[in-house]
């Protein structure tokens, strides 16, 4: 038992033997669904995924990736990978942000925490800032709390208030960002009926400004920072809703991408630049797009961009972004308590680990995975590799992304016998799917399963065994669909294409050569869904689960 109280240790596997190699593959943004022209995954060659299903029952089903099986508040809620790899990583449900910050704001104890208190005291003689995700997408953040947040804010004394805007077009259909703007002005109006200063000050496209991650693109946090902070863009506009109209209607334009634009008066001057004094609350609940800019605007030392001008704020996350770092230091409401992950049993019982993705992914198989924690557990045990993504593109030009060169480095390291666990995470299939470029996800759904054929053929010669499963649906169906599952039609009669995640179920599939005769699924746990993957793996690397883990889905039957 270590100092912290924790035992580590974890019990024999009755039956199952330790020291085989794991290939452990998560497809990102691969569900099932029906088989037809919008289910890319379908219409993709994909032989090697083909053939595992032929497993089924015994060693391919299906589990569930959304709403309350990954913590999410509603079975309305689609699978997101930050989500469905902390509960692929850690082994049991835990109520995640979007529900966190529901809750705090329904009781009210958000605005009695310290985060809001630190941010309050800004109130009385200067600006609250709000910078986030507009949309009611659910997987960064949600309009209903901003609401919420921005009535809260002024009930608490807030008189000046600037919205910092980032338009979604990836979480819900393209072009919805005008009526998320058109809500968000009403409510805002309001404010001002009341004597609240109150108004959107700038904006962008999330993939274009602020929302970058893992450091793939510090160009994007920028564009941002000068918007919102310095109060400087290529674009100036008096009103939101027009901004993004007009910026829409250029060529190629679209909700995700757009440049970014700052709100000006009548004289010019932008409406709403951070200064000396201010209050800053970035309002995405989720971890992974806002670390960069937490970091730009926390750090003292900071040599990403040049900020140009640093101004002295009381900032707060809506969550603590990163468990390690601590960042942000202040914030609303407390993340999910996301505790001993399997990846840290395995290292404390002897299993060596080496996980990889690109630079758009890497977070996945590690920070997430290890329930929002950056870095290793134990530097003797684990290496991570990060394969740097192609920046500045859109996926569906490059749609084979880095998948070879995920498996090759994969395969190296199972033939290596330095590891008992390589992990990784193939982006493809989500990546382009966010796209809508249908053509590009079926040429991505391909190379994805051929970077699972390099990785399997590795696993073969080593005597290993495989588990292929994805952490939410997404390339599966690009198109928005009825209650009756028919595509909808806009105005025009053209499909509604869907860039984002699905509702769907994603497959688990299990086997190699290193598997045990008897292993099969068990039956009894036909609604198992991510959480339960956990357990499964460190069975299969010969140990028990704790027994608080959701339980494994496999059994071992005598032949
Ligand atoms: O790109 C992202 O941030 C999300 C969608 O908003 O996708 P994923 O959860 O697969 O990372
Ligand atoms: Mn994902
Ligand atoms: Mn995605």
């Amino acid at each position: 038992m270590g100092s912290s109280g924790i035992d580590w240790k974890l019990p024999d596997h009755p039956k199952l033997p330790k020291g085989k190699v794991i290939g452990l593959i998560v497809l990102d943004g691969w569900g099932e669904a029906n088989a037809d022209q919008y289910n890319c995954i379908h219409v993709a060659e994909t032989p090697v995924m083909d053939s595992l299903k032929k497993g089924a029952p015994e060693r391919w089903r299906l589990v569930r990736a959304h709403g309350t099986a990954v913590g999410l508040p509603t079975e309305d809620d689609m699978g997101n990978s930050e989500v469905g790899h902390n509960a692929l990583g850690a082994g049991r449900i835990f109520a995640q942000g979007a529900k966190l910050v529901d809750a705090a704001l329904a009781s009210g104890k958000i605005f009695e925490g310290e985060g809001f208190k630190y941010v309050k005291e800004s109130f009385e003689t200067n600006t609250l800032h709000l910078i986030g995700l507009m949309s009611d997408g659910g997987v960064h953040s949600r309009l209903d709390q901003l609401l919420l947040l921005l009535k809260g804010a002024s009930e608490q004394g807030a008189k000046k208030i600037r919205v910092h805007i980032l338009t979604d077009g990836r979480d819900v259909l393209d072009g919805s960002s005008v009526g998320f703007a058109e809500i968000l002005e009403n409510d805002l109006a309001k404010l001002r009926e009341k004597g609240v200063d109150a108004q959107i000050a700038s904006g962008g496209g999330r993939m274009y400004v602020t929302m970058d991650r893992y450091e793939n693109d510090w160009s994007v946090v920028k564009r941002g920072w000068d918007a919102q902070v310095l109060g400087e863009a290529p674009y100036k506009f008096k009103n939101a809703v027009e901004a993004i109209k007009t910026l829409r209607a250029e060529p190629n334009a679209n909700d995700q991408y757009l440049p970014p634009f700052v709100i000006v008066d009548d004289s010019g001057k932008p409406v709403g630049p951070i200064v000396d004094g201010d209050a800053v609350v970035t309002f995405n609940f989720r971890a992974d797009r806002m670390v960069m800019i937490a970091k730009a605007l926390e750090y003292a030392d900071f040599d990403k961009f040049d900020r140009v001008r640093v101004p002295k704020i009381r900032y707060a996350g809506m969550l603590q972004y990163d468990g390690e770092l601590k960042l942000p230091s202040h914030y609303l409401v407390e993340p999910p308590e996301i505790d001993r992950t399997s990846g840290e049993y395995l290292t404390y019982n002897g299993v060596r680990t080496f996980a990889c993705s690109e630079t758009v992914k890497f977070g996945h198989v590690t920070f997430f995975w290890n329930g929002n924690r950056s870095g290793y557990f134990n530097d003797k045990m684990e290496e991570y590799v990060e394969i740097p993504s192609d920046s500045g593109i859109t996926f569906n030009v490059q749609p084979k992304m880095k998948a070879v060169e995920i498996a090759e480095k994969a395969r190296d390291a199972i033939l290596s016998g330095k590891f008992e666990q390589v992990r990784v995470n193939l982006p493809n299939g989500d990546m382009v799917g966010h796209t809508g470029d249908i053509e590009a996800t079926i040429v991505a759904c391909k190379a994805a399963d051929e970077a699972v054929k390099i990785i399997l053929d590795a696993i073969e010669k080593v005597g290993g065994i495989y588990v292929v499963t994805a952490d939410h649906g997404n390339a599966e169906d690009m198109v928005k669909r009825n209650k009756t599952g028919q595509p909808l039609l806009d105005k025009s009669g053209n499909i509604q294409i869907l860039t984002s995640h699905t509702l769907q179920p994603v497959p688990i599939a299990i086997g190699g050569p290193g598997l045990a005769p008897g292993v099969r699924f068990r039956k009894d746990l036909p609604s198992g869904g991510l959480a339960n993957v956990a357990a499964t793996v460190m069975n299969l690397h010969g140990f028990q689960a704790p027994s608080d883990y959701e339980p494994s889905l496999i059994e071992v039957v005598d032949n």
